[in-house]
């Protein structure tokens, strides 16, 4: 259950009405979600999601709302969080950060086929597009500088084999981001955790991408790489899917070609996206923070897809 902070009724009355969305009908605590205390929050007016964040401070948020809002704006399908009567859109319940937005539509496709891919792709390209002329920066924050920072925390509780693995994709890493070809990726906000759980679909249409929390400015290539790390493959073996991998590939070329330093850097980075969740996985899983991870993922998943982006290097 992720409702780590209780809002009573007469607080979720009060935000209502300082947002001007109607009065309460239904407040509910919503059991997914590993980071964040979300309810669906019912009014006269609509359906909307209420979010407490747990982790992220009052000084990151901004970045992430005022995002989500400039895509809504852009005809990208993402929750637009409401604003006050003075245009504020970071608001503070049960003494925490919290944000309301629209409730989307549909559910989340946990077994996607090649539709499904190309419809992410196509919406992914277009979010990049729409994300040109986003004037705040943020770096994307699980990025190179915290894999740097990371390994060495992770790397004495993992094996032998695990830890030159490790250690030794760091190190190409390190070398790629020096490279002048990486220097030339296209970059801009990106969502950078776009996974299966994070779209939402109404059959085969795509209603919306959410969970902007990981967002942060990196390349348009990294973010294309995380889609098909985790939307291109088969789950359980962590084995590449062409046919899912290249409808995504095509869509988000029909939208948005892939310059040539992407197409040479793709396989570096479907190993960059396999690696940074490796990490992000090793570290929850033996290092868990207070009381926030309910359930850590497996991070030998992300080792094996790491293992096969190496092995089978994907050139578009
Ligand atoms: N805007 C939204 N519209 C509809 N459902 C949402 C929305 N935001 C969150 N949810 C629901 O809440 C669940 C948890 O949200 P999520 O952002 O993934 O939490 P966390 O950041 O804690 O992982 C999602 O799986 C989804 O079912
Ligand atoms: N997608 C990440 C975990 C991030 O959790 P989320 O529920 O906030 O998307 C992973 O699979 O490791």
């Amino acid at each position: 259950m992720a409702v780590f902070t209780e809002v009573s009724n007469k607080e979720a009355r009060d935000l209502l009405r300082r947002l001007q969305l109607g009065t309460l009908t239904e407040l509910r605590g919503i059991e997914g979600g590993i980071e964040n205390t979300n309810y669906f929050l019912t009014s006269s007016e609509g359906e909307y999601v209420l979010t407490l964040f747990e982790r992220l401070t009052a000084q990151q948020l901004p970045f992430y709302l005022h995002l989500m809002k400039h895509l809504a704006h852009g005809g990208i399908p993402v929750p637009d969080p409401a604003a006050d009567k003075s245009g504020d859109i970071l608001h503070t319940v049960a003494g925490k950060p919290a944000a309301v937005v629209n409730k989307l539509r549909g559910k989340s496709q946990l077994a996607p086929e090649a539709v499904h891919c190309a419809a992410v792709g196509t919406m992914l390209a277009r979010m990049h597009l729409a994300g040109r002329d986003y004037d705040r920066m943020q770096p994307n924050l699980r990025g190179l500088d915290w894999w740097n920072e990371t390994v060495p925390v992770v790397l004495p509780h993992i094996g032998e084999e695990q830890r030159a693995l490790l250690a030794s994709e760091l190190a190409y890493q390190n070398h790629v981001a020096a490279s002048s070809e990486y220097t030339a990726l296209p970059r801009g906000p990106v969502h950078a955790d776009l996974f299966r759980d994070n779209v939402m679909f109404d059959g085969e249409e795509l209603t919306g991408f959410f969970d902007f929390y990981f967002a942060g400015v990196d390349t348009w290539l990294f973010d294309l790489s995380v889609c098909l790390n985790d939307w291109c493959i088969d789950l359980p073996t962590g084995v590449h899917d062409a046919v899912r991998a290249s409808a995504m590939l095509d869509a988000y070329q029909a939208v948005r070609p892939l310059t040539t330093a992407e197409r040479t850097l793709l396989p570096a980075m479907l190993r960059a996206g396999a690696l940074r969740f490796w990490i992000s996985r090793l570290w929850d899983f033996y290092l868990p923070r207070e009381a926030s991870m309910l359930k850590p993922h497996d991070p030998t998943h992300f080792e094996r897809v790491l293992q096969g982006r190496i092995a089978h290097p994907l050139h578009p």
